[in-house]
């Protein structure tokens, strides 16, 4: 849940922050609004770099939809709420259509979906065409069916989104929530071509902003297990100091599973090993090191609680039963797994690498000594060895 909102913090604030710029724009030095009409082009072209440096097309297609005032302006009512409708509805419709990347195959569909949004707005604005419920302002309190109509379309955007956005708890749909309550601000309130390219150069903001934090979410997490990858633990680990304690931990037979069941089955199983480490190792932090291998870090403050906790994560993965396709028996079956513990505490001057070493070697042991334990590497500090589980 805190997740969630987190994901609607930062495009929350930079939508307020336009939302009080607008409204003092008269203050701003000549200089600055001199620049404003080019803002939401400069930034756009950066965004659109970025979606075709990062593959993500959908971005591509929110840019264009929401540079189309810049492209057409707000000659008239009419093109106004015809702007707004569609692409208010089209960015709800992309929060449900799945990334697929930017030069593809798919790209020929892009394009021609732009192109007709495009092709659209220049014939309302052109009066080519023209549909009567478009010509009111949508922020009428004449309550006629025009404005009813349009004023559904703009509530199913907001809440259709909302609701993706809260069920999946995507960053695209908080982004895409924030664009259609941003847009409809934009329509409705802003008096001045500045205001528009304000509000405008925010929205294009947005996006970069998410598509940083996507570029960021790629090179850190575990596609896989969503867990912080070997860089996130490669730099936490140049990080730390005084005492601490380093854990591998490792899933048993796994390629035994991977040739049984399958390599998703395999990806399943991870997953939930994943999901129960993270689950009841609080507050140690927990990464995926690699393959079906896992590294959980514990801070000073819990060393004296760390064998209790690994008792606990190693029961709560043997106990859990996971449901599998068993190909020779043609159906789901439910199946249990176990996973081998390797635990070293920082000596006093001894870097992070070191311990991870001897942390990775109390594994190699607990798999000796059959499995499904936790053992405590020896250090310059501690000479015992502690072994626990079924050794
Ligand atoms: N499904 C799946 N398999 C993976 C992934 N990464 C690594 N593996 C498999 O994990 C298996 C690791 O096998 P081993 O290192 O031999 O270890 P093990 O079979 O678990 O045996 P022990 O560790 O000795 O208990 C290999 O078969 C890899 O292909 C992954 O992301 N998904």
């Amino acid at each position: 849940m805190i997740e969630r909102f987190r994901s609607l913090l930062i495009p929350c604030f930079i939508f307020l922050a336009s939302v009080y710029g607008s409204l003092y724009i008269s203050y701003l030095p000549p200089l600055w609004v001199a620049l404003l009409p080019w803002l939401p082009v400069i930034l756009s072209v950066v965004a659109v770099l970025l979606a075709w440096r990062f593959n993500k097309g959908r971005v591509l297609v929110v840019i264009c939809l929401l540079l189309v005032p810049k492209v057409y302006g707000h000659s008239s009512t009419e093109s106004v709420s015809a702007y707004l409708a569609v692409s208010c509805f089209c960015i709800a419709l992309l929060s449900f259509v799945r990334e697929r990347g930017f030069f593809n195959r798919f790209v020929v569909n892009r394009f021609l979906f732009i192109s007709m949004l495009l092709a659209w707005c220049y014939a309302v604005d052109a009066k080519w065409v023209s549909f009567s419920f478009l010509e009111q302002p949508f922020l009428s309190f004449q309550i006629t069916w025009s404005t009813l109509l349009l004023w559904c379309v703009l509530a199913i955007s907001v809440i259709v989104t909302g609701c993706s956005w809260w069920l999946a708890g995507d960053v695209f749909c908080a982004n895409a929530l924030m664009s259609i309550v941003g847009l409809m601000v934009m329509s409705l309130f802003s008096v001045s071509q500045d205001q528009v390219d304000l509000l405008l150069s925010a929205q294009c903001l947005v996006w970069l902003f998410f598509l940083l934090m996507e570029s960021h979410r790629m090179a850190y997490l575990d596609e896989l297990t969503t867990l912080p990858g070997r860089r996130a633990l490669n730099e936490s680990l140049l990080g730390l100091s005084g005492k601490y304690a380093l854990v591998m931990v490792d899933v048993d037979h796994f390629k035994a599973f991977n040739d049984t069941y399958g390599h998703d089955m395999g990806d399943r199983v991870l997953t939930h090993v994943a999901r129960q480490v993270q689950r009841f190792s609080y507050p140690g932090r927990v990464y995926r090191f690699g393959g079906e291998e896992f590294t959980v870090i514990f801070r000073a403050k819990v060393l004296n609680d760390i064998e209790p906790i690994l008792d606990e994560v190693k029961a709560q993965i043997e106990d859990m039963p996971v449901e599998v396709y068993d190909p020779k028996k043609k159906k789901v079956i439910e199946t249990r797994v176990t996973a081998s513990f390797g635990v070293a505490l920082s000596a006093p001057g001894e870097l992070a690498d070191a311990v991870l070493i001897r942390a990775d070697k109390a594994l190699y042991q607990a798999k000796r000594k059959g499995r499904n334990c936790i053992v405590f590497s020896k250090s310059t500090n501690h000479r015992s060895t502690k072994v626990n589980g079924n050794v």
